[in-house]
């Protein structure tokens, strides 16, 4: 099928950027990115760059290059499907929060209402391309909808998983390890490999069956995040043994069957995508009762839990066993650097901890404010609102945040805090100054010199 038309439904950390680079890499094809939430595609339609709703290095210049031209963000989701020869699902795929699988499995009923959605208006042949994380044989449902309509509607089901990282989101796209397709029908998956393959060579676009493609994506983030777990893990026998845990990071990574990526001791893997994959992971295998294999996955969670509670753990008792009325500068709260995400950070677990031991938190974060924060802390329902209000502060400048602090935390690793003057830092903490480095990025024997009692993961 010769496509001229993409609707990508879900205008969000996925579709956004995805729909941007094939929308750049392909002039004569017009992509409308659609979504339910008119304020978040209105923010995609600001003239003003620097508010569109996600930060990602690069992505800015793209849309601008694109805006108007062939790309266009839109809440007319009816009339963006009736036009499109394809069209992208990219919604969100959150943990189920009620009812069955509550906890574990993906919840589906956003792409079930797309698929409903698709069913109901098209009137001509669509390729529908799963671009959300899907657990296998979703595409089995999705088909099922699509294929009930009693109308003499085509439908062709292709499952493309999208493998970019945030805050690296503009390069992944632009030069992809692999792009994956799963199909049944050979035309619809050249449609789609030709749209990858204006920019994209066609040896690094794997073409598989449906299943395996669904898989692959799951299974993908569960070998990333057992990376960080293992290597996690290993950080804290490195901290009773003496070993020092970059060092073991270099040694194995070095050996060419490991490979050096990933390999970066941390308070613990945030964002919104490898916990909640694998809970998916751990939730279909007990579906098959394959007991060993859900709990062989299972422990990365809890690995990675108990890497986020031994980092505030170790703070309290740091600080004399008590935090209490204490004031905490926590330096980043999104998930990693370069991205204003905050989904599932690491920051959001330990603050809520702190707090609970009556912890003054004060926040800076480059590109998160002040009303996310809340927002994550509330959302927790630990505490009431309110509570939160009086105990967490966030500040606009990382000099203000770590003034009159008993102890730094850093969270996040943003290039900017390696460069900071952490002499006056110094100068205006309580002390004696603390810092819990939870991403390794400050120099141990500089920030010991400047009078600091530093200490850091598996060191
Ligand atoms: N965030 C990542 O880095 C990443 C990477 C790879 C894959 N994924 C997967 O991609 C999917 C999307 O993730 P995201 O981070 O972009 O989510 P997101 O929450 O940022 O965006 C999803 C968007 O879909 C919209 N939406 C939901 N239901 C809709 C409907 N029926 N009609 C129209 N719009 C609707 C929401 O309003 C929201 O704006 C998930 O399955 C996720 O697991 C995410
Ligand atoms: O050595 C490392 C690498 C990462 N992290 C942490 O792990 C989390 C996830 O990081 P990363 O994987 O870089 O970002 P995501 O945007 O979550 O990307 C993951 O999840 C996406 C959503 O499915 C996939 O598309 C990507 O391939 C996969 O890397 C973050 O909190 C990082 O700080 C570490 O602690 N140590």
């Amino acid at each position: 099928m010769k496509i001229t038309k993409i609707c990508c439904i879900g205008a969000g950390y996925v579709g956004g950027p995805t729909m941007a680079v094939i929308a750049k890499k392909n002039p004569h094809i017009k992509v409308t990115i659609v979504d339910i939430n008119a304020e978040r595609i209105a923010a995609w339609n600001d003239k003003d760059l620097s508010k569109l709703p996600i930060y990602e290095p690069g992505l800015a210049e793209i849309v601008e290059e694109t805006r108007g031209k062939n790309l266009f963000f839109s809440t007319e989701i009816d009339e963006t499907i009736k036009e499109s020869e394809m069209i992208f699902i990219s919604v969100n795929t959150p943990t189920k929060t009620y009812g069955k699988g509550k906890g574990m499995a993906a919840d589906l009923k956003y792409v079930e209402l797309c698929a409903r959605n698709i069913a109901e208006v098209a009137t001509t042949d669509k390729i529908v391309v799963e671009k959300s994380t899907l657990p296998v044989r979703t595409a089995q449902a999705i088909k099922s909808i699509l294929h009930n309509t009693g109308s003499d509607v085509n439908f062709s089901i292709l499952s493309n998983p999208e493998f970019l990282a945030e805050g690296t989101a503009v390069q992944d796209l632009l030069n992809p390890d692999r792009v994956l397709i799963g199909g049944e029908s050979e035309e619809a998956i050249e449609s789609l490999a030709n749209v990858y393959g204006s920019w994209v060579s066609q040896d690094r676009i794997l073409r598989t069956n449906v299943w395996s493609s669904e898989l692959s994506k799951l299974t993908a983030n569960a070998f990333l995040a057992q990376r960080i777990s293992s290597i996690n893990a290993i950080s804290e026998l490195c901290e009773h043994t003496e070993a020092n845990v970059n060092e073991v990071a270099k040694a194995i990574g070095m050996d060419s069957r490991i490979g050096p990526k990933f390999l970066n001791a941390s308070i613990g893997f945030g964002g919104s995508c490898f916990q909640k994959d694998i809970l998916n992971l751990v939730y279909i295998a007990r579906s098959y009762n394959l007991q060993a294999v859900a709990d062989y996955w299972e422990q990365v969670i809890i690995l990675n839990d108990h890497q986020k509670r031994r980092f505030s753990d170790h703070l309290i008792s740091t600080l004399y066993n008590t935090v209490s009325g204490k004031k905490i500068a926590m330096l980043g709260w999104a998930f990693k650097k370069d991205t204003n995400d905050t989904r599932e950070s690491a920051a959001i677990y330990v603050a809520d901890h702190l707090l609970n031991e009556q912890a003054n938190i004060a926040v800076y974060d480059p590109k998160v404010n002040g009303k996310k924060v809340q927002a994550d802390l509330n959302y927790l329902n630990t505490r009431t609102e309110e509570e939160n209000m009086e105990l967490v502060q966030s500040f606009n400048d990382p000099y203000e945040v770590t003034n009159d602090a008993h102890a730094v935390a850093i969270m996040t690793e943003w290039d900017e805090f390696k460069t900071y003057d952490w002499k006056k830092i110094y100068n205006q903490m309580k002390k004696p100054a603390f810092i819990f480095d939870g991403r390794n990025i400050l120099n141990k024997e500089e920030m010991t010199k400047i009078g600091f009692e530093y200490s850091s993961i598996g060191q």
